[in-house]
């Protein structure tokens, strides 16, 4: 088979993107118009996979030749479906939309895709790369080059990674095939293919049982992909097993919390691609999991959020991992690594605590780094060698369309605030906590005051993880309170909100958890709730991320506080109350079965006064209950009331049919331009005062609290410990 090019095109492409990944090359040129000669049947080049050779096929007649394959799908048309409607034929139309798709596909062309992942990327509408995908692409495809990668939240970087990763196992597969299968005996299978298929026959192959196990003991583990938590991983991997589609390799997931037998059955299959946390991972290594324990020859190490994982007296595993999987220097060049996290060129000044020389003394390895040292170090870490750097992130790693703001408040008012946001902007909501016990006590509030918050923490069933993420993925009005767990890479479609009920202790997690709203170009607002202590903390996040002093304020409508006061108070004693029943009934389970145990009879034993005590709470509570109901019942902003902020266009009906509640992105903005137009300041963030008001009826913001930056002794405001 021969090919004749008749007419070649230059393609436009940023020649500093290959600066010095391809050796001697001088330009890139598209063959544009070309004819096949001499065709023999079958093509080596169809070698991709078994699952995906159909595919492949029909593909490949289809974009060597444009003009043919409208053709095709024009003689495809069925006389019925060639009429006209509206005046523009059916046939025209069809012509469109297949130029069309052709057109949106021609984005990725020259990367050096297979159109088995090409396939893929149409399947998903996945038109053209992101940007930090088309900076990395041609040097990691075409270059081989490794890759540390920094671009904002959302911006598709695990296809940055996942593409040349897929891609070059094709290639190996393909390079593999061609050597081993004799030119004559690949001819004869691939005649025999296409004649099956032109006979109108299917192509058919017995496999026992024997020949299964065979195949996979003998298939090689070609890439490992490591992330910081089990729900990144599992989403790694449904996101590249969905490119994946047609290309027949497979991919596993490794991660603890599930059954390690159903993972080694899965890892018993050969699997090429491996999604793993460290954890699981090294302890099934160590168990001498036979696919594992090539892992020294994967050809690909891609490592996703790498700053957290590389953190310190984090993921010990990790650095294990790295050591066998480094350990012959062989193996190790010839490796591609991908090095890949939004705040991977982050870079903060040192805690207050240590800028004090003479503790950097003494923790010698704790010191003040710029970019350039931080991607030293984890170049260092991880043995890799003429790495290219892509940073887009312009040293912030939020998305250019996520809305910034913040509350400050006194700690015991962040309920309300909390509850306020949720009723009057309803949507996908993540609420983040700096806590296990933060999150449960939030969860248990917002779940008497009928929000149905979804709970997602460390301490949970994995399981029971995975199906409250689930559900909040299915439901557009749900509420996820979660610890920083959720806080990375998690990419949940139309999340609208992320609350930081505390502001969070680095800004690596500001940035990560705001990341989880405004993705892949959509809207989104992040906003930050601030308590006196909290300051000091906040102050340096805008300081590291280059915030300028303050983040604008998040308006809210005073006149409407005081019913969700009313509702949030009584929820809080509400809450309690459960607390002590419960715990009197936990007190009185164990004292039972401890006299059961000695063969005691348990009512000579029993103290009346507690269980008076008990029904006493039992019935306050049941009372207490019954008055929150009837609040809850009634709407909470009452229909008609005068806002201080106009109604916007997009606000809509709530679910009580007698309140408006308000895209929260429009309010912030308008506030904004407003307070533009007027040349207003912000709320200041310190305005001393000598008291606290008691009255808790207006603005609960900083116009009441005495913040003293500084002067220690004043910025403690007592309130209930989170
Ligand atoms: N080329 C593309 N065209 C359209 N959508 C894309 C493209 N590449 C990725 N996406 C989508 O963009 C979203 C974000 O991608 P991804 O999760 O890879 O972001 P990320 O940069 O890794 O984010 P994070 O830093 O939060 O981990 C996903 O829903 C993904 O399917």
């Amino acid at each position: 088979m021969t090919l004749q090019a008749i007419t070649w095109k230059p393609v436009k492409i940023d020649y500093n993107i290959l600066s010095g990944s391809v050796d001697g090359l001088i330009g890139i040129q598209e063959c544009t118009d070309y004819s096949l000669q001499n065709i023999k049947k079958g093509s080596k080049r169809r070698s991709i996979s078994d699952e995906g050779m159909q595919i492949k096929k029909k593909k490949t007649s289809r974009s060597r030749n444009k003009k043919n394959n409208i053709l095709l799908e024009k003689e495809s048309l069925t006389p019925s479906t060639c009429g006209t409607t509206n005046g523009v034929s059916e046939v025209e139309e069809t012509i469109h939309k297949v130029e069309k798709d052709l057109t949106n596909l021609e984005s990725w062309n020259s990367y050096g895709l297979p159109e088995s992942i090409l396939a893929g990327l149409k399947e998903l509408k996945f038109c053209q790369p992101t940007l930090i995908q088309s900076l990395t692409l041609p040097s990691a495809i075409l270059g081989r080059r490794n890759i540390l990668g920094a671009a904002e939240t959302g911006s598709g970087k695990t296809l940055a990674f996942g593409l040349p990763i897929l891609t070059g196992i094709l290639n190996i597969k393909e390079k593999s095939i061609n050597e081993t299968v004799p030119q004559d005996q690949s001819d004869s299978d691939e005649s025999d293919f296409d004649n099956a298929e032109e006979n109108g026959m299917g192509c058919v192959r017995i496999i026992n049982n024997v020949d299964i196990e065979e195949t996979h003991r003998n298939k090689p583990l070609y890439a490992l992909i490591l992330t910081p938590t089990r729900e990144l991983a599992m989403q790694v991997k449904a996101h590249l097993a969905a490119v994946a589609k047609y290309t027949g390799i497979q991919i596993a997931v490794v991660v603890g919390g599930m059954a390690a037998v159903k993972q080694e059955r899965i890892l018993s299959k050969g699997p090429e691609i491996v999604v793993a946390t460290p954890g699981r991972l090294w302890e099934l290594i160590q168990q001498g999991n036979p696919h594992l324990s090539q892992i020294d020859n994967i050809k690909y190490l891609a490592i996703d959020e790498t700053d957290r994982m590389l953190e310190r007296g984090h993921f010990q595993e990790l650095h294990d991992l790295l050591d066998r999987i480094n350990m012959e220097d062989s193996k190790r060049k010839e490796r591609q690594y991908f090095v890949f996290s939004a705040t991977l060129t982050l870079v903060h000044e040192l805690p207050n605590y240590l800028k004090n020389k003479r503790k950097i003394k003494r923790s010698k390895n704790i010191e003040e780094m710029d970019a350039s040292q931080k991607l030293q170090k984890i170049v260092d870490m991880l043995g890799i060698s003429n790495p290219k750097v892509v940073d887009v992130t312009e040293g912030k790693g939020t998305s250019e369309t996520l809305t910034e703001c913040r509350i400050t408040c006194d700690i015991d008012k962040k309920d309300y605030y909390v509850y306020y946001f949720l009723k009057k902007h309803p949507g996908r909501t993540l609420i983040f906590c700096n806590s296990i016990g933060c999150v449960k006590r939030l969860a248990a509030l917002l779940s008497i005051l009928d929000c149905h918050p979804l709970p997602i923490h460390a301490s949970m069933q994995q399981r029971q993880r995975l199906k409250n993420l689930e559900r909040f993925r299915d439901n557009e009005n749900s509420i996820l309170v979660a610890t920083d767990v959720a806080a990375r890479g998690l990419d949940i479609p139309h999340v609208e909100h992320v609350l930081h009920y505390q502001t969070p202790r680095t800004s690596e997690g500001y940035v990560h958890r705001s990341g989880r709203t405004a993705r892949a170009s959509r809207q989104g607002i992040t906003v930050l709730l601030i308590e006196p202590n909290e300051l000091p903390n906040y102050l340096k996040l805008c300081r590291t991320l280059g915030k300028g002093e303050d983040l604008p304020n998040f308006p809210v409508q005073e006149n409407l506080l005081n019913a969700v006061k009313k509702r949030v108070n009584l929820a809080r004693e509400l809450d309690k109350l459960q607390l002590h029943v419960r715990k009197a009934n936990s007190e009185a389970g164990w004292f039972q079965k401890a006299a059961e145990d000695m063969d005691i009879l348990v009512d000579d034993f029993s103290s009346k006064d507690d269980t008076d005590e008990i029904q006493k709470h039992k019935k306050i509570a049941e009372l207490k209950r019954k008055q929150l109901a009837t609040l809850l019942a009634t709407p909470i902003f009452p229909s008609g009331f005068s806002g201080k902020y106009p109604l916007l266009s997009n606000s809509k009906l709530s679910f009580d049919g007698n309140i408006k509640v308000e895209n929260a992105v429009e309010v912030m903005k308008s506030a904004m331009e407003a307070d533009n137009k007027n040349k207003k300041k912000n709320i200041p963030l310190f305005k001393p005062k000598k008291k606290v008001s008691k009255n808790e009826s207006g603005n609960v913001g900083l116009k009441k609290i005495s913040f003293n930056l500084g002067k220690k002794k004043n910025t403690k405001v007592r309130g209930k410990k989170k």
